[in-house]
């Protein structure tokens, strides 16, 4: 049994070398507002995962961060994520017996409900008037099987009460939940029985409280020139400070396959983390690679069982828990 000081932040730093000037993080959180609704998000965390007692967490992050430009926001700077990648790997953790943590994008996909959403597959093509009974709905026969399937794998998620869905917007609201979160795994020492899963979209640029315009930027005033701050390394952080014992699987987007296994490389030997995911964005439906810093895989559909509509996180997800695993037994041995 080991004890941690985790949860609060100022303890999991260390501070035994005296007079270090604050870390470019520490100053993040203190100079960008912590979310208001953060204790009632701890206190649903907490509760959660008191009554998901042992079993594995996967905490899976998805959807884009966003910048905001005004305090009164009306214009912001996204991330690229419709949160495919996360939605789809926590139904399949969830089908791995996790608890998952989903931490999102709001309006992003979210598990399950992504089958029929109001857009891409949109839930009305998918009824039809019921021709015996005139004036009421059903889902066409054809698609029984496959929605009876999802809505089983949902309501069984909600009884068992093994998924919790957590949203963010904003870049500082994720840090701060994310934050919160790990804390929370080794206050309550669940770290050493979880997962971080890191497939949101997360800004590398924000723009300070101190420099944000209070109202909306009037266009009268010709040219926008934004100057924005590159956001801290919280990888790090999070490796070495606020859950050293819990798995961190990272990904690595990029359009360029010419760089994409030496970043992922290079974020490895930056933040000393366990795994990272790279992924193209022209191809991350289809393939990706498992980079550590002994080796790389390529796992990929067939064109057969892309056509079949086989995912992809139905081959990662698997091969994560396998070497999640293989943590644990390092980390409780
Ligand atoms: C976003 C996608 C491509 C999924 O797409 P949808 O299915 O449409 O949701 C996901 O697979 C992915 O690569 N996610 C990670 C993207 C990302 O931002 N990765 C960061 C690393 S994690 S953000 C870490 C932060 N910048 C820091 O260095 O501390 C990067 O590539 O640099």
């Amino acid at each position: 049994m080991y004890t941690t000081n985790a949860i609060n932040p100022e303890k999991a730093i260390d501070r035994s070398v005296a007079d270090q000037p604050p870390a470019e993080e520490d100053l993040y959180f203190e100079q960008n507002p912590a979310p208001e609704y953060l204790p009632e998000f701890e206190r649903k965390l907490s509760e959660f995962l008191t009554n998901n007692g042992t079993r594995k967490v996967a905490v899976v992050t998805s959807g884009g961060t966003t910048v905001p430009l005004e305090n009164n926001t009306v214009r912001f700077i996204d991330n690229f994520s419709a949160g495919t990648r996360g939605a789809t790997s926590a139904e399949y953790f969830l089908e791995n017996g996790y608890a998952v943590v989903f931490l999102h994008r709001q309006f992003s996909l979210l598990p399950y409900s992504r089958h029929y959403t109001h857009s891409t597959n949109c839930f009305l093509d998918y009824m039809v008037e019921s021709e015996t009974e005139p004036g009421s709905v059903k889902v066409d026969e054809k698609y029984q099987v496959q929605m009876l399937d999802v809505l089983r794998k949902y309501k069984q998620a909600q009884k068992d009460n093994t998924l919790l869905l957590l949203p963010f917007t904003t870049v500082t609201q994720y840090l701060f939940s994310l934050r919160c979160i790990a804390l929370t795994m080794s206050k309550l020492h669940v770290d050493t029985r979880c997962v971080f899963y890191l497939a949101a979209a997360v800004s590398d640029f924000f723009m300070p409280t101190s420099r944000l315009p209070q109202h909306k930027i009037q266009s009268s005033g010709g040219e926008l020139v934004v100057n924005l701050d590159p956001v801290p390394k919280f990888l790090k952080r999070l490796v070495e400070a606020w859950a050293p014992r819990v798995m961190i699987v990272s990904f690595k987007l990029e359009t360029d396959e010419s760089i994409l296994e030496s970043k992922a490389k290079t974020a490895l030997e930056r933040y000393n983390h366990q795994l990272v995911i790279g992924n193209l964005l022209q191809t991350r439906k289809k393939e990706v690679i498992f980079v550590t810093l002994e080796e790389t895989e390529k796992y990929s559909l067939t064109d057969e069982e892309e056509k079949e509509g086989k995912e992809i996180e139905e081959i990662i997800v698997p091969e994560v828990i396998k070497r999640h695993d293989v943590w644990q037994e390092k980390v409780c041995n």
